[in-house]
C-alpha cells in the first residue's frame, strides 16, 4: 500500500511510578489486555492486591522491562476463553451475540464478542453433527485461577489506568489499516454499524447458506460508505448462473453423462469416463486437476478446462474429481480499500491450491458484451471458447460472458492485481464442454494469510505483452493500486 498510515490513536504520556520495597513479593491478577495492530497483545493491565495509590487505585500497565509470568498470561488467556464460551451459549442458535449493555463492559465485551463470533462462524462451518462435540472440546481444560504471586516488582510501571483504552479492546490504529489489492489488512472488527451493510451482509449470508456455502461479512473501516455501491435491484448469486433471455437454455440433463468409477482416483483419470473430452495430460496419461488432498495442482495450462465429475457419476461427493463445485468454505469479507473500491478477503488462511469460490452472474452472449457501455464491462468475465481436442473452436453462437454487475456473488468484488495471490481456471460440473458454459474457479497461488486481500490478474496476456515490452493502455483501463513490484500501471478491462 503506498502512502502514509493515519495515526488515529496514541497512548497519552504516563507519569513514571516509583515504586519501593523491591524484594517484596507481589500479588496480582490480569484485568485486561491491549491488543497492536496484528491483533497481538502488546501488554497486560494488571490488578495489584497489596498496593495502591493513595487515591486507591491499583491499576498498571507494566512494561516490558517487567515481564508477567507466562503462567498467569496462559491463565489469563484461559479465562477469556471461558468468558467468551459463556457468551456462545447465552446465544447458541444463531450468529447473533448479545450485547452488553454498560459502558464499561460493552468495551470489555466487544471484543470477546467479536472472538466469540470468529469461534461461532468456525463452528458452523463444521458439519453439523461435529459442531455440539467441537463445543464440548471447547469448553474443556479451562482454568479459573486468577492470582499470582510473583517476586519481580515491576519499579517503573506506568500510571495508565485511567489514560489507556479499556482493557481488550482493539486500538484504533488496527482498524485504521486497510490494503489496497494484494497488502496484509487490518482486522475485521469494526462495528461499522450501518443498517444497509447490516442488511446486505444478513441477505447475501442467508442466500449463500441455502448452498451451504460460509456467511459473507461487509467491513468498512476506511470511511462511512455503508456498503458497496450496487445498482438498483442487484441480486446475490452464491452460485451458478442465472440466463439472460437471449441465452438459450439447453436441456442438459439429457446430454450430460457420468463416471461408473467406484473411485475415480483409485481407478485413475484415463479411466474415467467423465474425461473422455478432457485435455489434460501428463505425458500419455490423462490427469485430474487436484492433488489427493483438494488442491488445485496447477497442471492445467491456460485455455484447457478442468472436467469435474457430475451428479450423474456413481462416484462420492468427496470424490478427488470433485472441488470447485463443493459449497465455499472460506468466511469472506467483502471489504473498502483504500485506493481501489470495495476488495476480498478472507477470515481463514488459505493453503496454495484451495480453490476459494466461483464467478458467478448473469450468462450473456459475447456480443450482448461488447455492445455494453464500457463503463460496465468492469464486472463482465468472457468465457473463452471451447476447443475440442482437435483443435476446433466452438461454435461461435455459443461464445458468452458472464456479467456480475447486476447479478452476482463476493467474487465481483475481487480486485486486479499485477502480481496475485488467485489464479482463475474454467471448470465443468453440471455442464458439458461444448456448450460454452463453464464455470471460473479461484485458487489460491501460494500460502494466503488470513485478511489478505484475495486478488488475480485480469488479464495475465497483458503481462506477457508487458514483459515483452509491447504493452499498450487499452481504452476504458483505469490506473492500477495493486502496489506490486511488478505493477504494469493499469488496469485492464
Ligand atoms: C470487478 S470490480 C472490483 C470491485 C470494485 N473494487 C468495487 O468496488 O466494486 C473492478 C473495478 O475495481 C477497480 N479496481 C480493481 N482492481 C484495481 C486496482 N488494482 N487498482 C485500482 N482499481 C482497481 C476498477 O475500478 C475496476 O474497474
Amino acid at each position: 500500500m503506498s502512502g502514509s498510515r493515519k495515526e488515529l490513536w496514541r497512548r497519552s504520556e504516563s507519569p513514571t511510578e516509583v515504586w519501593d520495597d523491591t524484594d517484596k513479593e507481589w500479588e496480582f491478577e490480569i484485568v485486561g489486555e491491549e491488543l497492536d495492530e496484528d491483533g497481538k497483545t502488546s501488554r497486560y493491565e494488571v490488578r495489584w492486591l497489596n498496593w495502591h495509590r493513595s487515591d486507591g487505585t491499583n491499576v498498571t500497565w507494566p512494561g516490558q522491562k517487567d515481564p508477567i509470568p507466562v503462567r498467569a498470561i496462559k491463565a489469563w488467556k484461559q479465562e477469556q476463553a471461558t468468558r467468551i464460551q459463556k457468551i456462545l451459549k447465552d446465544s447458541p442458535s444463531s450468529l447473533a451475540i448479545k450485547v452488553p449493555t454498560t459502558l464499561d463492559g460493552h468495551l470489555m465485551e466487544t471484543d470477546l464478542r467479536s472472538q466469540g463470533y470468529q469461534q461461532k462462524l468456525a463452528i458452523r462451518r463444521m458439519e453439523p453433527s461435529q459442531a455440539p462435540n467441537k463445543l464440548v472440546e471447547h469448553m474443556h481444560g479451562l482454568l479459573s485461577k486468577k492470582v499470582h504471586p510473583i517476586t519481580q516488582q515491576p519499579r517503573q510501571s506506568r500510571l495508565q489506568a485511567s489514560q489507556a483504552r479499556t482493557s481488550t479492546s482493539q486500538t484504533s490504529t488496527s482498524q485504521a489499516r486497510s490494503s489496497t489489492a494484494s497488502s496484509k489488512a487490518g482486522p475485521s472488527k469494526q462495528p461499522a454499524s450501518q443498517e444497509r451493510r447490516l442488511k446486505l451482509e444478513k441477505e447475501w449470508t442467508a442466500i449463500a447458506d441455502t448452498s451451504h456455502a460460509a456467511p459473507i461479512a461487509i467491513v468498512n473501516i476506511i470511511d462511512d460508505e455503508d456498503g458497496p455501491p450496487l445498482p438498483p435491484n442487484f441480486r446475490y448469486v452464491e452460485q451458478g448462473y442465472i440466463y439472460h433471455k437471449d441465452v438459450e437454455e439447453i436441456d442438459l440433463d439429457a446430454v450430460m453423462v457420468g463416471c461408473d468409477c467406484y473411485e475415480c482416483d483409485h481407478e485413475g483419470a484415463s479411466a474415467c469416463d467423465c474425461q473422455a473430452p478432457s485435455r489434460l495430460h501428463n505425458r500419455n496419461d490423462k490427469i485430474f486437476a487436484y492433488t489427493p488432498d483438494g488442491l488445485f495442482n496447477f497442471q492445467v495450462a491456460s485455455g484447457i478446462e478442468v472436467i469435474e465429475c457430475n451428479k450423474k457419476c456413481e462416484c462420492n461427493p468427496d470424490c478427488v474429481n470433485r472441488v470447485a463445485q463443493r459449497p465455499r468454505k472460506f468466511v469472506i469479507e467483502v471489504f473498502k480499500t483504500s485506493l481501489a473500491g470495495w476488495g476480498v478477503r478472507s477470515q481463514s488462511n488459505i493453503k496454495r491450491g484451495q480453490v476459494v469460490g466461483v464467478y458467478s452472474g448473469q450468462l450473456i452472449t459475447r456480443k450482448q458484451a461488447e455492445e455494453m457501455p464500457l463503463k460496465h464491462r468492469g464486472y463482465c468475465f468472457d468465457l473463452d471458447g471451447y476447443e475440442d481436442p482437435d483443435g476446433n473452436a466452438s461454435d461461435s453462437d455459443r461464445q458468452f460472458t458472464v456479467d456480475s454487475r447486476q447479478h452476482g456473488n463476493w467474487t465481483r468484488f475481487i480486485n486486479h492485481s499485477c502480481s496475485p495471490n488467485m489464479v482463475v481456471y474454467s471448470v465443468v460440473y453440471d455442464t458439458i464442454p461444448e456448450f460454452g458454459n463453464p464455470y471460473l474457479a479461484f485458487a489460491a497461488l501460494r500460502d494466503i494469510p488470513n485478511l489478505t486481500e484475495l486478488t488475480f490478474d485480469y488479464d495475465p496476456s497483458e503481462g506477457d505483452r508487458a514483459k515483452k515490452g509491447k504493452d499498450k493502455m487499452p481504452p476504458g483501463a483505469r490506473k492500477c493500486h495493486c502496489g506490486t513490484e511488478g505493477c504494469r500501471g493499469w488496469v485492464p478491462v
